[in-house]
């Protein structure tokens, strides 16, 4: 099988093939590629499939590193629509695809970067879904004597996201684990840790539902960048410096965030055996 690694700001993929090939895969065949040690080593499989739909030019798939499959990938959508070009699958610079979420369109920039619409955020407690009596700006979580405050939204996938005063101190792997597997996030939630620089910078760590933390998180970056506009504290275009790089994210209340970022095309792989 075929395969192409590909990353968005660090935030790296195994892309495969499923328009002109069949694509099996399992949980436990994921898993044992997503091994950095003794697989190919990625954050994300991304599989392109034929359309549902005669308005769409692609469907796409989505896995975490730990086989579970997902409905939202801003990273992912990028590397996407190049690998479909590149592939020869499309010449398009609009491309529209479908996810277990709903539609997306990927836009290809002059400059080789890609804007993706990534859809209308959701904030209802039963959208995201977050087990909470009513709809809030922030809410409370009290958890081994300490009190965690955060924002809670649904772009597709599920993201909480909590104020700190430095990415570089934040406790990220441990808080990150605790609240991605909170029984009041039934589906599990993305974690950011977002420190305000001004009205249009701010900078983020993510704790990825079913990886860890990444390098990047592109719907991360999307849902702290809207969650603090919604709050008052960002302007409607925002600049957001991951560990991997940054991503540039437009929104106004109501409308698809924009995401725009680059994209990297690392290799092209052959799995000789099938596990
Ligand atoms: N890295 C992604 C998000 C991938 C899915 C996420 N881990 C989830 O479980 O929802 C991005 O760039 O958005």
């Amino acid at each position: 099988m075929n395969f192409a690694k590909m990353h968005g700001l660090g935030n790296d993929f195994m892309v495969l093939d499923g328009v002109t090939h069949n694509v099996y895969i399992n949980p436990e065949q994921i898993r044992g590629w997503a091994d950095r040690h003794r697989g190919v080593g990625f954050d994300q499989m991304l599989v392109i499939e034929p359309p549902y739909d005669p308005d769409l030019d692609f469907h796409y798939r989505i896995f975490n590193a730990d086989g579970s499959e997902v409905a939202q990938c801003g990273n992912g959508a990028r590397c996407l629509a190049i690998f479909a070009k590149r592939k020869g699958l499309t010449n398009k610079n609009h491309i529209k695809v479908s996810t277990k979420a709903g539609k997306m369109t990927l836009h290809v920039e002059r400059d080789g970067r890609v804007t993706v619409e990534m859809g209308v955020p959701q904030f209802a407690p039963d959208q995201i879904p977050f087990r909470a009596n009513k709809e809030e700006q922030t809410y409370l979580l009290r958890e081994n004597d300490q009190t965690l405050m955060f924002a809670a939204m649904s772009l597709g996938n599920p993201h909480c996201v909590l104020e700190v005063d430095s990415i570089a101190s934040a406790s990220v792997a441990e808080t990150g684990a605790l609240l991605a597997t909170h029984e009041r996030f039934p589906e599990g939630v993305n974690v950011g840790f977002v420190e305000y620089l001004d009205r249009s910078h701010i900078k983020l760590r993510v704790y990825e539902r079913g990886v860890g933390e990444t390098l990047a998180c592109g719907s991360g970056a999307c849902a702290a960048a809207v969650l603090g506009m919604r709050q008052g504290k960002l302007d409607e275009q925002v600049e957001v410096e991951l560990p991997g790089g940054k991503l540039t994210i437009r929104w106004q209340p109501g409308q698809t965030v924009r995401m725009t970022g680059p994209v990297e095309y690392v290799f092209d792989g052959y799995l000789k055996h099938e596990r």
